[in-house]
């Protein structure tokens, strides 16, 4: 079953297109990541899935409801963790909890949001004496406390440690077990790529890249890389590679063969390749390759 359907969505801010022509589906109970730079119309797009902005053209559909014209309907059914959260400073997390509990419909257990995301002791603690990454985590207590069907979480581990993120990611794991939706943007690419079962990079308004975390990777190109041996040019290589830093990097298809060919290659010539290292494509690969070609 399709969770959120996006077909052909644009939206402008003042006349400048900040989402264009943007179509993707999200499978239920999946985690699905909306990766792109800084201004790439990532926000944008989550909060028109979210309702908080009115899409210019295109449909979008979460759980089968337009999230504009049926808000309340669709409301009831999602969480969302926004960037910029309201909180009154002077509240208690405790406070903040309790408040919003009164605005949803069958509420988790304050304790119950709290411990979820991580913040189990913190109760007493008024918000302006949270640090960055403990607000993010109220956040995401409030976004969990209606039990939501799905979640949209943009950049939920902004200013957390690592362990913080770790854990995190984590909860969104366990709920994604449970049967939720999640749809995250994020900048941490390795994470996302652990986590997400599918994709999309924007580029400028615009979907660059899309579908199933492992089919897109493995469409991609691996690498190996070895330390340059001395009195060998790149030339005498059996194979094409540019020199990054000290580092030969050959980049194939099928890395494991490229690396079978450059080491029979050495063997016959009494070269030693030290400081081998072979792997597939990563998400990071992926997307510093397209940020390169969309220069
Ligand atoms: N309210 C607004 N008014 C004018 N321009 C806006 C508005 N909101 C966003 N934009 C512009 O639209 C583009 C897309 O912004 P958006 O916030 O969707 O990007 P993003 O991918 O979420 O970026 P980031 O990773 O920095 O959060 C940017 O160029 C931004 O400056």
């Amino acid at each position: 079953m399709t969770a959120i359907d996006v077909t052909g969505l644009s939206k402008s801010h003042q006349g400048f297109p900040a989402v264009k022509d943007v179509s993707f589906e999200v499978a239920e109970g999946t985690i699905f990541a909306l990766l792109g730079r800084n201004g790439a119309g990532k926000t944008t797009t989550v909060e028109v899935l979210a309702g908080f902005q009115r899409a210019d053209g295109g449909t979008v559909r979460v759980l089968g409801l337009d999230p504009w014209a049926e808000r309340a309907a669709a409301r009831r059914r999602v969480g969302i963790m926004l960037q910029e959260a309201g909180f009154f400073p002077d509240l208690t997390v405790a406070r903040t909890v309790d408040t919003w509990r009164d605005f949803t419909a069958a509420p988790r257990p304050r304790d119950e949001a709290l411990e979820l995301a991580g913040l189990a002791g913190r109760s007493a603690t008024k918000v302006r004496q949270l640090s960055g990454g403990e607000k993010r985590r109220l956040d995401l207590a409030l976004a969990l406390l209606g039990r939501p069907d799905v979640l949209f979480l943009d950049e939920p581990t902004a200013g957390m440690d690592p362990e913080a993120r770790a854990t995190t990611w984590e909860v969104v794991r366990d709920l994604a077990g449970q049967g939720t939706t999640v749809l995250l943007t994020t900048h941490y690419l390795e994470e996302a790529q652990r986590l997400a079962s599918a994709l999309a990079i924007m580029d400028r308004g615009e979907i660059v890249a899309s579908g199933g975390m492992a089919e897109t990777l493995a469409a991609r190109s691996g690498r190996v890389a070895f330390r340059m041996p001395a009195r060998v040019r790149p030339a005498d290589l059996p194979l094409p590679v540019t020199l990054e830093g000290g580092s030969a990097v050959c980049r194939a298809e099928d890395p494991d063969l490229a690396a079978q060919t450059l080491l029979s290659w050495a063997a016959s010539r009494g070269v030693r390749l030290s400081g081998l290292e072979v792997r597939t494509a990563t998400l990071e690969d992926l997307f510093l390759d397209l940020s390169r070609s969309a220069r």
